[in-house]
């Protein structure tokens, strides 16, 4: 029995909508205790989940289990990058993409069972700035609405696409100047996305065909939009179509350079991180073992 490996849960305690379940009593009852032995901490303020999730891989620890939504899910997975340590994803949020992308339940008791059977796979990072991400990084519209969303006391779908709606049109196109695979260009920035996984959250598939083992980031760029094509772009992106539309392109690539004149607003994995004039994007291959299906 000594020789059981240790998983650790880190819970967020205020991230998704408020719930009765007791999450530590249903790990204590799903959890298998002849395969692991476990204990339960929780976060007590932004940034304290790397810490407790380095601390766990360098003890020695199997696997790191992030209790929360893609916030939190990035910070545990921070903390794990380049060890030996598996991240896993008990989902949480209002969002849950990277827990989406790799078909990890979004029902905790099933999500808690992988645990016991799953297996352990290596993925794909990104780096934007410094920042590591798993799912997504963005400059432009996306990461204004991760800066509104952020203050934002409703959560879900529906306030998503409303704000999305409400705020699309008066937006201000930024231009930029993008070095991808050798090539620079100037061009218009609605908004440019760099894909790890294929959607940001909620089935909203900004890059349906990134895979996020393959080691190159999809990036996808819409220069301009109207009215018309923000409908559209929506439609497209629930419906995992945007790679057949006339609004968004795509570069598949390791690295991206962009150089603003102004400040753009950026994020990672949907956590707003200020304004920048220049971005440098990165993809780390295979950085992160990850507990899937
Ligand atoms: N104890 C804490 N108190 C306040 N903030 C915390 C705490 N622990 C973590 N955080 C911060 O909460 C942020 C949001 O967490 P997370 O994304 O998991 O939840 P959410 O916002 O409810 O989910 P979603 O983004 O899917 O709606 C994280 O980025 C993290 O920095």
């Amino acid at each position: 029995m000594s020789k059981r490996p240790q998983i650790r849960f880190i819970i967020n305690p205020t991230s998704g909508p408020k719930s009765r379940v007791d999450v530590a009593a249903r790990i204590a009852i799903l959890l298998d205790h002849e395969k692991y032995k476990h204990d339960i901490v929780y976060t007590t303020h932004a940034g304290h989940a790397p810490e407790l999730a380095r601390e766990a891989a360098e003890a020695g620890c199997e696997v790191v289990v992030a209790v929360g939504g893609d916030g939190t899910v990035n910070e545990v997975a921070r903390g794990l990058l380049n060890t030996n340590t598996a991240l896993g994803i008990l989902p949480k949020g209002s969002g849950n993409g990277l827990a989406r992308h790799l078909k990890i339940p979004l029902a905790l008791d099933k999500a808690i069972q992988l645990l016991n059977k799953g297996q352990v796979a290596s993925i794909d990072s990104g780096c934007i700035n410094g920042h590591p991400f798993f799912t997504t990084a963005g400059i432009g519209f996306d990461a204004y609405i991760s800066s509104v969303f952020a203050g934002n006391k409703k959560r879900g779908l529906q306030t998503y696409v409303e704000l999305v709606m409400k705020e699309v049109m008066s937006y201000k196109h930024l231009p930029l100047k993008a070095s991808i695979n050798g090539t620079t260009f100037d061009t218009d920035c609605f908004v440019m996305a760099f894909a790890n996984a294929a959607q940001y959250g909620n089935n909203a598939y900004i890059a349906p065909m990134a895979d996020i083992k393959d080691g190159k980031l999809d990036v996808c760029l819409v220069r301009r939009l109207d009215l018309i094509k923000a409908l559209n772009l929506s439609y497209c992106m629930l419906t995992k179509t945007l790679a057949h539309s006339d609004s968004a392109e795509y570069f598949t690539t390791e690295h991206v350079k962009v150089y603003m004149e102004e400040p753009i607003m950026y994020h990672a994995d949907g956590d707003y991180l200020g304004k920048a004039t220049a971005f440098d994007v990165q993809l780390l291959p295979l950085s992160l073992k990850v507990v899937v299906p």
